[in-house]
């Protein structure tokens, strides 16, 4: 494996007399784009700023490219660190056009070679024909994209993203973070943003750490994250599902009413106890032909599938995505078998 470009360890963050992150530890390889995700007022802006080096730490180790950047011997000025930053808000500066938002941190650079890089990189995010509009005259996702070449412009070493998105529509929001992150593996750029949305986090990122109240709950790709989240916390914060009351009838293996099988233990269970087992949506497929049967008690079209609400027989309900040419009824009865390739059960 090679050496990680960021590596946080064990680090603490508060403002006051109030800590905000407890033992962050996480790392990112050279080109890898890492996401922390959660819910408003977790941590996530905080890590980012620590990152960055608009707060100091107050216990741990921040590592870039090797060199301790953040620890008991000192912190170095978010100058000196070579990180880009895209905010929230883009922060573009009004009174310049497009071109010299980009070409802004290059001051190092003689004229011919900013020109240059500003050039290429209005290329790299589709904004050519702006370089010489004011920003005001632009979309919102055109502002979010010469903020993105803006931040890229001086060749950081690692580029933080703030809730880039949160100002677009949802559509736009897909297709951009899609698009940022061709651009971000094009140039081999190691990343990291902060969101509350999972879509962002699946759609941009390789790894994804979950966070609550200033802590990481699981650090970890985003199959993993839904199909073995490591907590409730997890389970309940990433994705749709339900829980099924289990019983574990011997030791790693367990039953309920849809089947039963050998679980991976997020707790050790023992025999006779009764857990919780996470089924997904699409754990539960719909199959005229099986014996099982379950009621419709809801459903919302999702255009290419319906998200069915379905009773058991014991009155305990499912979640099923179901393509949408099985248009079924409430109340109607339907087949469903599951199709899982292991069970996942808390307490
Ligand atoms: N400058 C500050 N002084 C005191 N407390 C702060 C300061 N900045 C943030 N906090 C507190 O730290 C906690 C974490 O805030 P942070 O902004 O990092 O969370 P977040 O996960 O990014 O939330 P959001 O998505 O709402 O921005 C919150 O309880 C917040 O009130």
């Amino acid at each position: 494996m090679s050496a990680s470009l960021l590596n946080l360890d064990q680090v603490e963050v508060g403002y006051g007399d109030k800590t905000v992150l407890r033992d962050l530890s996480f790392a990112l390889a050279p080109g890898e784009i890492g996401c922390l995700l959660g819910p408003s007022g977790c941590g996530k802006t905080t890590a980012l700023r620590a990152i960055a080096g608009f707060e100091t730490i107050r216990a741990g180790r921040i590592r870039l490219n090797g060199d301790v950047i953040a620890g008991a011997d000192g912190h170095w000025p978010p100058q000196r660190r070579g990180i880009g930053m895209v905010f929230q808000d883009y922060a573009l500066f009004p009174h310049l056009t497009v071109a010299g938002n980009v070409g802004f941190g290059l001051g190092a650079l003689d004229k011919g070679a900013r020109a240059a890089k500003v050039a290429e990189l209005l290329e790299v995010v589709g904004l050519a024909a702006h370089a010489n509009d004011y920003t005001h005259a632009l979309s919102g996702g055109q502002q979010q994209r010469v903020a993105l070449a803006r931040a890229l412009a001086p060749e950081p070493r690692l580029l933080l993203l703030d809730e880039p998105f949160s100002n677009l529509d949802v559509e736009l929001r897909e297709r951009l973070s899609q698009e940022v992150r061709d651009i971000l593996k094009a140039r081999g750029m190691t990343a990291l943003l902060v969101t509350h949305d999972q879509h962002e986090a699946f759609a941009l990122a390789d790894r994804i750490g979950v966070m609550d109240g200033g802590q990481l709950r699981q650090w970890d790709r985003a199959y993993a994250l839904y199909h073995e989240p490591a907590d409730r916390f997890v389970a309940d914060f990433v994705g749709e599902g339900a829980f099924l009351p289990a019983t574990v009838i011997a030791p790693g293996e367990l039953s309920f009413e849809l089947g039963q099988g050998p679980y991976l233990a997020t707790q050790e269970g023992r025999p006779g106890q009764t857990l919780q087992v996470l089924l997904r949506p699409d754990d539960v497929l719909h199959d005229d032909h099986s014996a099982l049967q379950a009621r419709v008690v809801k459903k919302a079209f999702r255009g290419a599938q319906f998200l069915y609400t379905l009773a058991l027989p014991s009155g305990a309900t499912v979640l099923s995505l179901v393509p949408s040419h099985h248009d079924h009824a409430i109340g109607e009865l339907i087949g469903i078998r599951l199709e899982i390739d292991h069970l996942i059960a808390f307490s």
